[in-house]
């Protein structure tokens, strides 16, 4: 997942390949909820990793459920009739699948407990749901606005006798969630009596419900419902377990990758995009996006488990569609609108107004950014793409603690102006799909020559390993240590009993093009040796230099340090990264200090790391190094002719990432819009 304050996404040319996507977070949340209320142990296999499922895992063990978490696998014992415990304070993020479901059920199994969540969460209404639960007799009340959480349930000495001889009312216009907390809740106390909940106004989001009358009969619990508008539990429901339970793949999730298929082609002839692990015959709603892509032009097939998504329709073909069936996959329609012949109109989509933030003024507005029409009503959305390609702007993508914004809106990075898209707070996407960048750049195409690079090269102990790890850390980007390369060579070389000279040059050039070097978690490994501290003394410093001055050598390391130039972007540090490597990479710093100020940040570095230093020993070591790296014929120490030069003698660490950051920033697009 990517940490960083914003991800840019360069212009994208096409998509090609398999995804494996999370598991849905509407089906995880309810399987939790359930398997905790059951009799019995629960195995539910590959339950989404998200914040949403984690903060339903944490409040359930809270109450005194046993969690056992294996990756994706989770064992669930139940309260199986029992109490929970109480008093407790459960904090439920901005999970609205997890809030509102456990709301009615732990009114219904009495103890004292206090809900609370995210600002946002505060904001999104659960009046209607609190007032259907009061309806029975229970005792809640709210802590801070009327009608929205935090809120306190009051059942201290148990549960209130209840009202359950008259139909329970519920509106369904607001949000389906209310029903279905009501419908999962109602079975703890339908023993003697059947129980029913009569839904009033227009049931939004109406395949949501479906999903968790699916999901209550596989434990246990029988409900019939007349025309979605009266629900009965029947008498005698009992919450089993069904022992295992799978959790299919999100197809709202789904929704960007059938949008990609639809919107990309490969420049290598494969084709189109498969998605593994929801399939045509999905239980959940969103997999009628489906039909919608379709509409649009995408070509769609698809099996039990699977779908494939090829271009079809070019430019895509405007829609004018009632989105009430799939409001969360709605949104990627509308970043597809961007890319569709005329205008697109969305309606029936007033729920996503009280969603993660209100969707249809968040849509609107970034969809401008990107030089798009976009008109907004009550409960509908028009967009109107860019009129030509000079009209695409390049745009900061606010994400408003949205996941799906922040998702759908990567797809805008296919833009035919060929413009960078900056996505801010790209960790947003850890409600559903933590890798999400991850999943699309393992999709994605793009020529290499046009993923950005920074080069940072200069002499010994100037920083440039600090600096450039700093850098690529901020942005997300890859990082590639040229050095290491040289050092790991330097010690195969000596390790293989080759003296580091030219009449060896040839033999250490082989071994170095098949150099079984690994780069993972912060570790180097040479095959299975890990070699992160030999490969940091000064002698294989040293070593390195001497190895690199080798012409054959270097020519078989440059295929290696390309391979590192993938998405989203490389910081790269060495000494000929902007000379020789990466020769049009749009940022190339020459980063530098004077001598007597390496040789000390040199010595407590040692120091620090245990290794005996003399300070004077070092600075004739560096400056020999630096002679030798300048000297030589083949890719010499130097500034390239359009580096910025930066001597950091006099700067802390942090100025001069700061100062590279800004180089960068002032290259960009959108750098004024960042600053948001
Ligand atoms: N601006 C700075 N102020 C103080 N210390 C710094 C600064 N930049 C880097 N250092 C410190 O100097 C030491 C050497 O830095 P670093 O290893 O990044 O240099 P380098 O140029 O990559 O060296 P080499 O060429 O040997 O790989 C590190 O301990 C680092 O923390
Ligand atoms: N692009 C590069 C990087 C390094 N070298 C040589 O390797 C030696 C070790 O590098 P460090 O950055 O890890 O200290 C260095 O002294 C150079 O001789 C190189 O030639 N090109």
């Amino acid at each position: 997942m990517f940490h960083t304050a914003f991800l840019d996404l360069p212009a994208l040319d096409g998509a090609a390949g398999t995804v494996d996507l999370p598991g849905s977070k509407s089906i995880s949340n309810r399987v939790l909820l359930l398997a905790a209320l059951s009799e019995g142990t629960t195995v539910v296999h590959d339950l989404l990793a998200s914040d949403d499922t984690r903060v339903m895992l944490d409040a359930l063990r809270q109450i005194g459920c046993t969690v056992d978490e294996a990756g994706s696998t989770v064992r669930i014992t139940g309260l199986g009739g029992h109490a929970p415990r109480s008093p407790a304070k459960l904090f439920m993020g901005n999970a609205g699948t997890a809030m509102r479901p456990l709301t009615a059920a732990l009114a219904l199994l009495g103890g004292e407990f206090e809900l609370s969540g995210v600002p946002r969460m505060h904001e999104r209404p659960i009046g209607d749901l609190v007032q259907a639960l009061r309806q029975l007799g229970c005792l809640i009340d709210y802590l801070g606005n009327d009608g929205y959480p935090p809120l306190r349930i009051a059942h201290v000495q148990g549960v209130p006798s209840l009202a359950l001889t008259e139909p329970i009312r519920v509106r369904g216009d607001v949000s389906s969630q209310f029903l279905t907390a009501l419908l999962m809740a109602l079975p703890l106390a339908a023993g003697t009596q059947s129980i029913a909940v009569e839904v009033v106004g227009e049931l939004i989001s109406r395949p949501y419900i479906a999903i968790t009358l699916q999901l209550l009969e596989r434990f246990g619990i029988v409900v019939e419902h007349q025309n979605w508008q009266r629900f009965t539990i029947v008498a005698g429901s009992r919450y089993q377990s069904p022992g295992s339970v799978h959790v299919e793949s999100d197809a709202s999730s789904a929704s960007y990758f059938i949008a990609l298929g639809a919107l990309t082609t490969s420049a290598t002839g494969q084709k189109g995009i498969k998605i593994q692990g929801v399939g045509l015959d999905s239980i959940q709603g969103d997999i009628r996006f489906v039909e919608a892509a379709r509409a649009m032009g995408a070509v769609v097939t698809g099996g039990p488990n699977w779908l494939q998504v090829e271009r079809g329709a070019w430019p895509l073909k405007a829609i004018d569609l009632d989105c009430n069936h799939i409001p969360d996959a709605a949104m990627t329609l509308a970043v597809m609108a961007l890319y569709a012949e005329g205008t697109t109109t969305l309606r029936n989509i007033a729920s996503w107004r009280v969603k993660e933030t209100d969707r249809i003024a968040a849509m609107a507005t970034e969809l401008r950014k990107l030089g798009a029409t976009a008109e907004e009503g009550a409960d509908y959305i028009r967009v109107t793409p860019p009129a030509n390609v000079a009209d695409w702007k390049a745009a900061s993508i606010h994400t408003y603690d949205d996941h799906r914004v922040a998702m759908c809106f990567s797809l805008a990075a296919f833009n035919p102006a060929r413009l960078p898209v900056r996505i801010e707070d790209p960790k947003c996407v850890a409600k559903t799909f933590p890798d999400y960048f991850e999943a699309l750049f393992s999709v994605a195409q793009v020529e290499t020559s046009h993923i950005p690079v920074i080069c940072i090269d200069g002499p010994t102990a100037s920083g440039k390993g600090t600096v450039a790890a700093a850098v690529a850390q901020r942005l997300g980007y890859r990082f590639l240590d040229s050095g290491a390369m040289y050092r790991i060579t330097a010690l195969a070389a000596l390790r293989a009993g080759f003296a580091i000279d030219a009449d060896h040059e040839a033999r250490i050039a082989t071994l170095a093009q098949t150099l079984p070097v690994r780069f993972e978690g912060g570790k180097v490994w040479l095959g299975s040796d890990d070699v992160t501290e030999a490969i940091r003394t000064e002698e294989a410093g040293m070593n390195a230099s001497r190895v690199s001055a080798l012409p054959a050598v270097r020519t078989a390391l440059v295929d290696l340090q390309h391979s590192f130039q993938r998405l989203p972007g490389l910081v790269a540090d060495g000494r000929d990264m902007g000379t020789v490597i990466f020769p049009g990479a749009p940022l190339k710093v020459f980063l530098t200090a004077n001598a007597a100020c390496r040789a000390e940040r040199r010595y407590k570095q040692l120091i620090s790391k245990g290794f005996p230093a003399n300070i004077d020993d070092l600075r004739a070591d560096l400056e020999a190094r630096d002679a030798r790296d300048t000297s030589r014929s083949v890719a010499p120490l130097k500034p390239a002719q359009d580096a910025l030069v930066l001597d950091n003698s006099d700067l802390t660490i942090e100025q001069a990432v700061e100062k590279v950051l800004t180089w960068w920033q002032e290259r960009q697009p959108f750098a004024a819009s960042a600053q948001r």
